[in-house]
């Protein structure tokens, strides 16, 4: 009996094993109240494609950690693999977006840059990059200009805005392709605005992009 091998749908990129290229500190009021310096160039870590969450599963609260926050940020996805992309063709290389939390260990972070360790406990646990649905392109003609939220048990936590990004989407596209191939499925999380906080177990984080796409999601143990 043949295989059919059916071809690989884009608008559930989560699935195809890419990797996850996030950026740090790229918007000023939330380097400031994490006390960090406002970075000259962008500040990049990985997670790795075992870090998904779709709605209807948990988030888990990492064993280890005691103090588990939320990011919101914007997710491209990138729809043409390529290296040294330049910022004029770096749109032509996205297929669409997703909302994504960057959900983050800050004690072990906090850990971590005290003693000069890599962040990978930190950022790159199982259920660390929840996601919403695939938005394509054509639905969010301006992507650096769109409000982002996000409450915990209905009270407002973030609400920020991706005009305030300090880089843009075709300069951190074409920056990060310089440095790592991007492929076709890959995710980049731009970043997180001011307001980032704790989450406990049973609580409910929703988000979303305003007038564009809202998810919600529930935190609980392993
Ligand atoms: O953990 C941090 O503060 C860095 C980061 O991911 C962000 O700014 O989105
Ligand atoms: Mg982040």
């Amino acid at each position: 009996m043949g295989i059919i091998s059916s071809p690989r749908n884009i608008s559930r990129f989560w699935e195809w094993g890419r990797k996850i290229i996030c950026v740090g500190r790229n918007y000023a009021d939330h380097a400031k109240e994490l006390k960090n310096a406002v970075p000259t160039e962008p500040v990049l870590f990985l997670k790795p494609p075992t870090a998904y969450v779709k709605e209807g599963s948990l988030i888990l609260v990492p064993s280890y950690c005691r103090d588990l926050h939320h990011e919101v940020e914007l997710g491209v996805v990138i729809g043409k693999g390529g290296t040294a992309i330049s910022r004029s063709a770096a749109m032509d290389h996205v297929a669409g977006y997703a909302l994504c939390l960057d959900m983050t260990a800050r004690d072990v972070q906090e850990d971590c840059k005290s003693k000069g360790l890599p962040w990978t406990l930190a950022k790159a646990f199982n259920t660390s990059c929840p996601v919403s649905e695939f938005i394509p392109k054509e639905k969010l003609p301006d992507p650096g200009n769109v409000k982002i939220w996000l409450k915990v048990n209905n009270q407002l936590r973030q609400d920020g805005h991706t005009s305030h990004m300090i880089f843009s989407i075709p300069f951190l596209v074409s920056y990060i392709s310089d440095i790592i191939t991007l492929e076709e499925g890959d995710l980049i999380l731009t970043g997180t605005p001011r307001g980032v906080g704790s989450v406990q177990e049973h609580d409910e984080i929703e988000a979303g992009i305003e007038n564009v796409v809202q998810m919600t999601f529930s935190v609980g143990r392993p």
